[in-house]
């Protein structure tokens, strides 16, 4: 085991995102309900990343997230069926939600509101799984947000400091004013993040170009681990392939 729990500096890994709301594929601008451009079947998107190379999805349960009912089975068909690693996100909030998310064979899942909410219960469950835990900070500016973004839940600096001391072994940081707007990365917010915590990091929200995945893979030194896209490959801003090469040197 290796005396930090980061890892030396490597490639920067990329997690195609695909969000799920009432059964389909869609993407949200700055993570509001309402806000949706559907984009189809979740399966087809997930397996078109697989086949495109990617080593990782980022998949979530946005009606979990909202609290406008789930998606577990569609979410558990997707995850079975993928031969590449799945991080679950979206509505894990107790024993019950984490114990499906688990049971579908997700590498890991990542909790929002309950590191807001019920702090204890993480804690325990950090405990119980390990780097299978990593949590979501949402913020806009330095204050987070819960219940699919939608209330505030605290200091991003005090709550990172507590998962710290807890053994949190990974946060996905997302800036939710870029969210969903091809705006480009917080790259300061990364920064600042990574100063806070010698754990890894992944960052979210925003990506808009090829510069972009470029740009964060520069702080990979720094302790930034993974990007995940959404929006961009959409859009087709630029391919999976393209974004893959791009942060391969
Ligand atoms: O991840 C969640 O739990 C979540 C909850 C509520 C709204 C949005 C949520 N996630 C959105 C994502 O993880 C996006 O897929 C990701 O930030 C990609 O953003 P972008 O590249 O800007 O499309």
């Amino acid at each position: 085991m290796s005396e930090s729990p980061r890892e030396p500096a490597r490639t920067l890994e990329l997690l195609p995102a695909v969000d799920v709301r009432d059964g389909q594929a869609v993407r949200l601008v700055h993570g509001e309900s309402g806000s949706e451009t559907a984009y189809g079947d979740p399966l087809q998107a997930a397996l078109a990343w697989q086949s495109a190379g990617a080593e990782w999805l980022h998949l979530v349960d946005l009606d979990a997230a909202f609290g406008t009912g789930d998606n577990r089975a569609r979410i558990a068909e997707v995850t079975r069926a993928m031969e590449i690693k799945v991080e679950l996100s979206g509505g894990i909030r107790d024993d019950d939600t984490l114990a499906a998310a688990l049971a579908t064979g997700c590498r890991r899942v990542n909790l929002g509101t309950a590191a807001l909410e019920t702090p204890e219960w993480v804690a325990k469950v950090i405990a119980e799984h390990g780097d299978k835990i990593a949590v979501g900070l949402d913020v806009r500016g330095t204050t987070l947000r819960g219940r699919g973004w939608t209330r505030d839940g605290g200091d991003l600096y005090e709550t990172l400091e507590r998962l710290d001391a807890e053994g949190c072994a990974r946060y996905v940081v997302t800036d939710i004013n870029k969210d969903g707007t091809l705006k480009g990365p917080n790259l300061e917010l990364l920064r600042n993040v990574c100063a806070a915590t010698d754990r890894p990091v992944v960052a979210s929200g925003g990506v808009s170009s090829l510069d972009d995945l470029r740009a964060i893979a520069g702080l990979v030194p720094e302790g930034v681990e993974g990007a995940i896209v959404g929006k961009a490959l959409y859009a087709k801003a630029f391919t999976l392939e393209e974004a893959l090469e791009a942060v391969s040197s």
